[in-house]
């Protein structure tokens, strides 16, 4: 008996090949694959020169897994291959040359751009089931209301500071970096101690955030604000605090809001790029404000003995000896959160990146 090539027609998605064997009432199926790229396909059919045996083989462009899933039926062979990484194929063989038995499957085919909003649809409609399973908890709507509230308070307070803080800046220039504190320092308090609950939420499972990450923060800012500005006036009067609120507040101006959108199920591009990427220069920043308050105080605890503890012996250990411990928790701090957020932001563009691909 002649071995004889069948008509294969071929289209693909992101993550799978389809073929379409012509062949009718095929028997004595063959279908393997080689070292991950390299189909192999036999079988005894009705096909373009009638009842025979067919064969063909395709050399991939790229792995494919090798779970390789077929169906026979009275007109033809249906082979679905799922891709190792999903990513769209310029083409399906190896070979640049497209093999003469192969053509385009124009039933199943779609371009690159279609099949990426195939890929959404369907990851919409999966977000929507996942969605409306979770929204058998009987009190999301509460939790929902408390978030949008809590951030909505956030933003508000957090606005003001920024908003005071750049109108000063106008009118007053430089002088307005000496009573930073003055002015915004209560505000900066109230926003603050609310920030506590930042650790709060995802212990309750309110949010997804992880503990440590807020922890840091939350505890981090606080020490700041509260020990080493609250508790030494001859810190509240240095141009310092003017950068380190400034830095604060601009983060959270858009933070808050992207929350809000988020509680409510809505979503500006805008405001989620910047909420993830504003921080790669403004944390690190950040820190190095907060590092020269830190070291701006410590003659000042040496001076004023604030907070020393008394030791045996007469001794005393000044607090300025904790605070330099606490400078290097400081860029401890910076690396987990910096990972942290560098994390947040690959998971939140990874859908992208794969279209990039
Ligand atoms: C043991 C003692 C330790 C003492 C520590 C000492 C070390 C101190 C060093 C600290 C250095 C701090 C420096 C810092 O103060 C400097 C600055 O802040 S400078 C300004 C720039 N700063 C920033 O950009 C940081 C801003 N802060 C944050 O981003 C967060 O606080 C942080 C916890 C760091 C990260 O946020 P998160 O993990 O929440 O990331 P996501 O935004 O991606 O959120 C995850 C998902 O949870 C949902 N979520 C979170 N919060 C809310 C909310 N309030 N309302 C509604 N939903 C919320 C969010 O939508 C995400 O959901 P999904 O995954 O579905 O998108």
């Amino acid at each position: 008996m002649q071995i004889l090539t069948p008509h294969v027609y071929w289209a693909q998605r992101h993550g799978e090949i389809y073929l379409r064997v012509e062949l009718s009432d095929a028997k004595n199926l063959d279908i393997n694959l080689q070292n991950n790229n390299i189909l192999q396909f036999r079988a005894l059919g009705h096909g373009a020169k009638g009842e025979n045996e067919y064969e063909f083989s395709l050399e991939f462009l790229e792995l494919v897994k090798p779970d390789i899933n077929h169906k026979s039926t009275q007109r033809q062979v249906d082979i679905k291959i799922k891709k190792q990484e999903e990513r769209w194929w310029d083409r399906l063989t190896l070979q640049e040359k497209k093999p003469r038995f192969l053509a385009p499957d124009f039933d199943r085919w779609l371009d690159e751009s279609d099949a990426e909003m195939e890929l959404q649809a369907r990851e919409k409609i999966k977000k929507i089931s996942v969605e409306s399973r979770v929204r058998k908890d009987p009190y999301l709507g509460l939790k929902k209301g408390y978030l949008f509230m809590y951030n909505l308070v956030q933003f508000l307070g957090f606005s003001w500071i920024f908003v005071n803080m750049t109108v000063r800046l106008f009118i007053l220039g430089q002088d307005s970096f000496y009573d930073t504190f003055h002015t915004a320092a209560d505000m900066m308090y109230f926003c603050q101690m609310m920030a506590l609950l930042e650790v709060i939420n995802p212990l309750l499972g309110l949010v997804k955030t992880g503990f440590f990450p807020a922890m840091i923060q939350v505890a981090g800012r606080n020490s700041i604000l509260f020990v080493i500005f609250g508790s030494l006036e001859q810190m509240q009067n240095k141009p310092i605090v003017f950068f380190v609120f400034y830095l604060w507040s601009t983060i959270e101006i858009f933070r808050y809001p992207f929350y809000m959108l988020a509680c409510i199920g809505t979503e500006w591009k805008l405001l989620t790029w910047l909420r993830y990427n504003l921080w790669i220069p403004l944390y690190p920043l950040g820190v190095i404000a907060e590092a020269v308050a830190v070291i701006q105080s410590l003659p000042i605890f040496d001076e004023t003995q604030l907070f020393s503890f008394p030791l045996p012996a007469g001794y005393t250990l000044s607090f300025s000896y904790i605070l330099q411990l606490y400078l290097v928790l400081m860029f401890l701090g910076l690396f987990i959160n910096f990972r942290h957020l560098y994390t947040q932001r690959k998971r939140r563009y990874r859908s992208r990146k794969r279209k990039v691909h």
